[in-house]
């Protein structure tokens, strides 16, 4: 069993190690991190959805921003598209499921926004929606996948690929590169920043 745990362990750290070594990926993770820092003196927000443990990761980088990840600071704007109820069920009630996170964003996302879909395999229906609704309003898409980057990765403005087939492992991949995120933003926005 104990065996078993570390390979576990390995396999995370054997991932992450991947993504260190990846330049592109490296470099398309700084594009996202100063654009999302742009976005604070524009007025505008990050805009975040994903399915099952991905609608956790939306919520807990949201949350990041618009309350405090490392230090004491003004409310960054943020909203996760998972956590109300009422807009998911009316939505998935009368428009079905595949438009739950479009029909949001059409209502909530402003020009200039960014929406980040999240999802290990980069084929989840309502993100790729929401991705063609983000488009028609000038709003910015980010795919955080992984595998081979599906479908979000094609039509997605930047694209952060997980380099695993492993569905834990790439989110678990995902949340480092959203506190990454958080990181950046929060110490470039309200600190000395870090040199990018
Ligand atoms: O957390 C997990 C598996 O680790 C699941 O809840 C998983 O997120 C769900 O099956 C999602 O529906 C998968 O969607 P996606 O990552 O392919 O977009
Ligand atoms: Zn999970």
């Amino acid at each position: 069993m104990k065996e078993y745990i570390k390979d576990q362990i390995k396999k995370s750290y054997e991932t992450k190690q991947k993504i260190y070594e990846n330049e592109e990926l490296l470099n398309n993770i700084v594009d996202v991190a100063k654009k999302c820092v742009k976005l604070y003196q524009g007025d505008k927000k990050t805009i975040l959805a994903g399915n099952g443990g991905s609608a956790a990761d939306a919520q807990h980088i949201a949350a990041e921003l618009v309350g405090r990840y490392g230090f004491d600071r003004p409310s960054i704007p943020s909203l996760a598209l998972t956590t109300d109820t009422s807009n998911l069920t009316a939505i998935g009630n009368d428009y079905g499921y595949d438009h739950v996170f479009s029909r949001q964003l059409e209502g909530m996302g402003q020009k200039g926004d960014i929406f980040i879909g999240i999802s290990t395999s980069g084929n989840s229906i309502n993100i790729i929606k929401a991705f063609q609704s983000a488009k028609l309003k000038g709003i910015t898409t980010v795919a955080l996948v992984g595998r081979d980057g599906g479908e979000m990765a094609k039509i997605a403005d930047i694209s952060l690929i997980v380099p695993s087939d492993s569905t834990p492992r790439i989110q678990e991949s995902h949340i480092l590169i959203g506190h990454i995120l958080c990181d950046i933003i929060e110490k470039e926005i309200f600190a000395d920043g870090v040199s990018l």
